[in-house]
This record gives C-alpha cells, sequence and structure tokens, in this order.
C-alpha cells in the first residue's frame, strides 16, 4: 500500500500525547480499540512495514473519528431507546418565537430568532413532531366482528402515483375468473415498492370492488386516480422466485409494439431497431421478455418477444411473402455475373482506363517512404471489372434475401444475438475493419479507404486479392493479386476461403480469409471493403471485424461535395455525377441499412470528404483500443445467441 501523494507521512509523536478526540471518546469501546489501535501503529511508524504510515494517517483523519463519535452517541440513544419530551416541538418553537418578539433585541437574541426562523430548523421540528406522534402508520379500516375461518390473507399497497406508469399488467385468469397482476415490470414503481407481485388477485382498486369488472374498467380506475392508490389483494401463495441473469444481445430484427396484434399489453412494449443493443433484465415468461435499451437504462424495462416468438413472428412474416425463387449469393454469383457479362457489352477501354485508375492508385507516400526504395506505393483492392460484376449481384441478392423463407440468412434464425463487452488487449492482432459497399452506388467507399491506407501505409493495409486471370508484364505476384489457376481458386471456394468472390469476363477474382490474416499477421491494421451479403462470413471470432457503413449525406450535400467526383457506370468511366444517381444511392443506402443495418458497428455520412476521413480514422481507432459489443461466441464459443 502506498499512499496516495507518495509522500510519507509526518513522524508520529510517540505516546507523548494522545490525540485530543480520541481521548473525549476514551469510554466507548470503539474509540477506545481506535486509539489503542493508533498507538500500536505508532509504535511500528519506524519498522517499515509497508503501508503502516497509510493506515496511521487513515485512522487519524479527524472525519473519522467524528464518525466514531456520533456512531457511539447514536449506540447510546439505541440502547436507551429515548422517547420525545414533547409531540409538540412546533408549538414550543412558536410561543419561544413569540416570546423573542417582546425580549430586549441583543445579539445573542437577534441570533436566535434568525435560527428559529430558518426552514431547516421548522421542517426539522416538523418532522421530530411526525415521529413523536407516530404519525406515519397507515389508517388501516377497522377489521369486521366476525371474520369466517377460510378468510384469505389480504394485503393493503398504497402507491403514490407520479407521472410514470404502474409499471403492472393485469389480466382475467381463464380458470378462477379473478382479475390478477399479470406482470410486474422491472424498474417501475410497482417494482421498485416490492409490495406487488406476478399472481397477486386484485380485490379492491381505491376502495371499488374488482370482483365482476373487465380489466379494462379496472385499468380506467387506476388511470382516472390522483396521488396515492390503494390496492386489496391476496398475495399469491406460491411466489415464484427466479433467479435472473442480464444477459445483453443486438437486435437482429425491428419490433414496434404498437404493430403487433398479439403483444399483451402495447403499452408495456419496447419498439426497437436492429443494431440496438439490448438489456434482457426477465426471461421468466416463454413468449415475453422484459428488455430496455442500453441508451435509455435509467428507465423502466419494457415487454419484447423471446427468442423464440420473434423467431416465429419473422417465418410467419416471410412465408407470408410472395414466393420467388431463392437464390443465394454464393451459389448464384457465377451466373449472376455471367448473365451481366452477356448484358454489359462493357467498352473494354473503359475497364482498362478504370483499372489503372483505381488499382494502381498513386498515393501521396510513396515506397521510399515506406520501404526505402522510390517506387509507387500500390494499393491492393479490387479491380473496377470486379466492382461492377458486384452491383450486379448485390441488385439480385437484395430480392432473394428480402423474401427468403428459409434459413439462408442465419439472421433469420436468430432474432436477438448474445453480445459482450470486449477490448483488444494491446498485445493481440487488430481487429479486421470492413467498410459496406453498397452497389451502384459511388457513395465514395473506394476512396476513403484509399485514402485511410495513404495516411499511414506502414499501419493500414488492404488485403491482396486472388484472381484467376494471367498476369500481366507489369504486375508482380502478391502485389496487385495473387495469381492462382481456376482449379486452385474453386477448390479455395469450396473450403470456404473466400470471404467474397466474384467472375468477370470468366476470370475469378476474390478476397481470401488468408490475405487479411497475412495483413492481421504483421501487425497491420487491415481494411477492406466488402457487400453487405458477405458481412455475416467474416464475422468470425479469428478475425473479429469492425462493420462501417459510409451513407450518403443528403441529396443537397452531395450536389455541393460532388461537383469534381466521378461516377462509374456500365459504360463509361470518370462521368459527372447527375442528380437521379445521386437519388439512388439515397435509396440504395436506405435498403441497406434497413436489411444490414444490425451488422454496422458505426455509421459515418459521407459529406465532406476531410470530415469524413478524420470520423473514419478516430472510428477506426475506437474499434481497436476502446471497449465495444461484439457476439458472444467470439470470445466464448459454447455461448449461445
Ligand atoms: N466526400 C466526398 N466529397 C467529394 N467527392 C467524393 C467524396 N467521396 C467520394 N468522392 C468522389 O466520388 C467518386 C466516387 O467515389 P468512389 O469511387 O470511392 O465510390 P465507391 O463508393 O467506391 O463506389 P463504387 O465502388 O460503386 O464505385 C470519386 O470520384 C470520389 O473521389
Amino acid at each position: 500500500v502506498q499512499s496516495e501523494t507518495g509522500k510519507a507521512p509526518p513522524p508520529p509523536q510517540k505516546k507523548k500525547k494522545k490525540n485530543a478526540s480520541v481521548q473525549n471518546g476514551e469510554n466507548g469501546r470503539v474509540s477506545h480499540i481506535l486509539t489503542s489501535v493508533i498507538e500500536e501503529l505508532s509504535l511500528m511508524f519506524d519498522s517499515k512495514i509497508n503501508g503502516v504510515g497509510v493506515l496511521y494517517k487513515l485512522l487519524n483523519t479527524r472525519w473519522l473519528q467524528s464518525l466514531v463519535k456520533v456512531y457511539e452517541c447514536l449506540h447510546q440513544f439505541v440502547r436507551r431507546q429515548p422517547v420525545p419530551i414533547t409531540p409538540q416541538a412546533t408549538a414550543v418553537l412558536r410561543e419561544v418565537t413569540e416570546v423573542l418578539r417582546e425580549a430586549p433585541q441583543s445579539a445573542d437574541v437577534k441570533e436566535l430568532k434568525r435560527l428559529l426562523r430558518s426552514p431547516h430548523f421548522k421542517a426539522f421540528l416538523t418532522a421530530h413532531d411526525v415521529v413523536a406522534q407516530k404519525d406515519f402508520d397507515p389508517v388501516l379500516p377497522p377489521l369486521p366482528d366476525h371474520i369466517p375461518e377460510n378468510e384469505e390473507a389480504m394485503r393493503i399497497v398504497c402507491l403514490v402515483k407520479n407521472k410514470q406508469p404502474l409499471g403492472a399488467t393485469i389480466k382475467r385468469d381463464e380458470l378462477t375468473r379473478d382479475i390478477v397482476v399479470a406482470r410486474v415490470i422491472h424498474g417501475g414503481l410497482a417494482d421498485r415498492s416490492g409490495l406487488l407481485h406476478t399472481g397477486d388477485k386484485l380485490v379492491e382498486v381505491n376502495g371499488v370492488q374488482v370482483e365482476g369488472l373487465e380489466p379494462e374498467q379496472v385499468i380506467h380506475i387506476l388511470a382516472q386516480s390522483q396521488g396515492t392508490i390503494m390496492f386489496k389483494l391476496i398475495p399469491i401463495s406460491e411466489r415464484q422466485v427466479h433467479s435472473q441473469t442480464t444477459l445483453y444481445v443486438r437486435a437482429m430484427a425491428d419490433y414496434c409494439p404498437l404493430q403487433d396484434p398479439a403483444i399483451p399489453c402495447a403499452d408495456a412494449g419496447m419498439a426497437f431497431r436492429k443494431g440496438e443493443i439490448l438489456q434482457i433484465v426477465d426471461q421468466n415468461d416463454a413468449l415475453w421478455w422484459q428488455a430496455r435499451k442500453l441508451s435509455e437504462l435509467s428507465v423502466c424495462a419494457g415487454l419484447v418477444p423471446s427468442n423464440h416468438l420473434l423467431k416465429r413472428k419473422q417465418r410467419e412474416f416471410w412465408w407470408s411473402q410472395p414466393f420467388q425463387p431463392h437464390l443465394c449469393m454464393k451459389n448464384t454469383i457465377s451466373t449472376v455475373c455471367r448473365k451481366i457479362e452477356e448484358d454489359m457489352l462493357i467498352d473494354e477501354k473503359c475497364v482498362e482506363a478504370g483499372k489503372s485508375h483505381l488499382l494502381l492508385f498513386p498515393l501521396c507516400c510513396t515506397k521510399e517512404e515506406v520501404y526505402g526504395y522510390n517506387e509507387r506505393f500500390y494499393i491492393a483492392g479490387f479491380r473496377r471489372s470486379m466492382r461492377l460484376c458486384r452491383r450486379k449481384s448485390l441488385s439480385n441478392q437484395l430480392s432473394c434475401y428480402s423474401r427468403c423463407p428459409s434459413s439462408c440468412y442465419s439472421s433469420v434464425a436468430s432474432p436477438y444475438e448474445e453480445v459482450v463487452r470486449y477490448q483488444r488487449h494491446p498485445d493481440d492482432r487488430h481487429r479486421l475493419i470492413v467498410l459496406v459497399v453498397i452497389g451502384p452506388s459511388g457513395i465514395g467507399v473506394n476512396e476513403l479507404r484509399q485514402r485511410l491506407i495513404g495516411i499511414n501505409p506502414n499501419q493500414y493495409r488492404g488485403a491482396v486479392p486472388h484472381t484467376t486471370r494471367p498476369q500481366k508484364n507489369y504486375e508482380e505476384e502478391g502485389r496487385e493479386y495473387h495469381f492462382v489457376t481456376r482449379e486452385t481458386f474453386e477448390s479455395m471456394v469450396c473450403s470456404y476461403r473466400f470471404l467474397e468472390y466474384g467472375e468477370y469476363k470468366d476470370h475469378l477474382y476474390g478476397t481470401s480469409i488468408d490475405a487479411v490474416r497475412t495483413v492481421l499477421d504483421e501487425g497491420r491494421i487491415c481494411i477492406i471493403d466488402l457487400e453487405p451479403q458477405a458481412i455475416q462470413g467474416a464475422r468470425t471470432h479469428e478475425l473479429k471485424p469492425y462493420v462501417i457503413f459510409i451513407k450518403p449525406p443528403s441529396i443537397s450535400c452531395l450536389m455541393s461535395t460532388r461537383k469534381h467526383a466521378r461516377i462509374i457506370t456500365e459504360y463509361y468511366v470518370n462521368l459527372p455525377f447527375k442528380e437521379e444517381d445521386f437519388q439512388e444511392m439515397e435509396e440504395t443506402a436506405k435498403k441497406i441499412e434497413s436489411q444490414f443495418g444490425q451488422f454496422f458497428d458505426n455509421v459515418i455520412e459521407n459529406g465532406s470528404l476531410q470530415d469524413t476521413c478524420v470520423q473514419l480514422l478516430s472510428s477506426v481507432r475506437r474499434a481497436q483500443d476502446e471497449p465495444q459489443w461484439v457476439p458472444a461466441n467470439w470470445l466464448c464459443p459454447d455461448s449461445q445467441s
């Protein structure tokens, strides 16, 4: 133990003089013990025992000794069981004030008058009288003379209603036809009182018998009541005691209680959006859980469908949609791309021009700065042909995802994902950073990724993609691409070694997990862009991806910031943006956010390029250095979602 300042305390005056405040309380047991301990400590002061000085200082502090004194005084009073001298202290105060008014106005009299007039003193005497007159016990109605032997024990519960709801729901018991408390909402007024429990039978509310009333009529009485509400109830005989474990989950679906006819009480329900972190505080009911939003932990919980129920609702919803042939990304991407190839008729020159612009994007830093020799530094990434190919596949995938009744998408299977707080240890590998690409957009993902890597190519890197197309004479193996045969590529696909892949003009292109691993193993931060459909495949315990969605700003902001920007279309490169491009950008972003928002750790609006870069950089840093919510099975693979 070290003192906070690190300085040694002043040497004690051994046994010469006891601390005055301690001496005063020497008759009391605690102060007596305290005095002996201090004396003992002063003897050990020179023995260099770690912590002696701190303890000596602490025990000698005035506040501690005052506390001991207060404790001893209270202790004496507890033993004496004091009775009030008068239950009318406020009347005495009035008399004294009267007398003082007539008395000669000396300084003492003036001071006394001031003290007696002070609101605190008056409130203190009022409180004294309430206690002295025992005015705090509730006035109970007199017991009837003849109580039948089988009369059940009743409880009278008074709750003072303030602006918040009572936090309990009632229902009619189907068997007994009684009105009972259906559930008590965690953190609500009823729960905090500890007096109402699920299963308690209501007999009276504010003096009105509830027998024969409908639950809605009882609710009406409650709604009309102001101030104190008195319940007369028969407590449930065997109250179930549940040991609750708080669970944190990420909502993988949206929920709105007002649109759910099945919810037992819509007012008690809690709406949530996919991606929000919920604290599940009660899972006693198999169908309806109680939860709070992480952003609103102070308010009382609300009802949400249980995992099982929400899953059922989702399935019902999916089945109720018109049937569409179901396409899963990985099975169909080649077919989709071939189809595009037939349709697109891309001008070969345009594609080549695009490639040299994008793939060999010259950065502000040269290899001289990075590696020590003077060559341009290249950022590895998808070529433009692949980006164009992606776009078509994306527009096809959306219809598949939105109408697919089977569990081709695992979020359908699990509407809540259990999450835990995770902070990367400085010695651990960095988390993979994924920027979400959203098809025919030009939102700026590529631009931002390149700028970020350009800021510090030693720290940030892209993953080198694989391709089956022949190597060109200016290309280097492992720099622009890993050049592999079609057989090798296909065998990698079969063994799930690609995060994302596609085909263009009979050549396959893809980002492999191995390529990401290589960057991470070098101690760098790997930044890749992925289509939203591919995020799920990247969400593994090993890569722990942090997913950033780059979103377009308002159309007016796009118009003012994209004056010199260039869009890539299927037929042209370097084409200025038109208003319809911005509209399409906005619509696509909305669709993607509503379908995949549950996977986004951060959403950044790309208005001013400079501001976005700053936000992106700090988001990437936060992902690596600050605690974040991640799926529980990334940390403990046994946990269930
Ligand atoms: N904030 C911005 N302000 C101005 N121009 C921008 C901004 N962000 C991107 N741009 C420009 O917009 C154009 C399209 O950006 P980029 O190619 O990065 O889009 P993208 O999201 O990668 O789209 P895609 O992959 O579909 O081509 C580029 O000319 C880029 O320089």
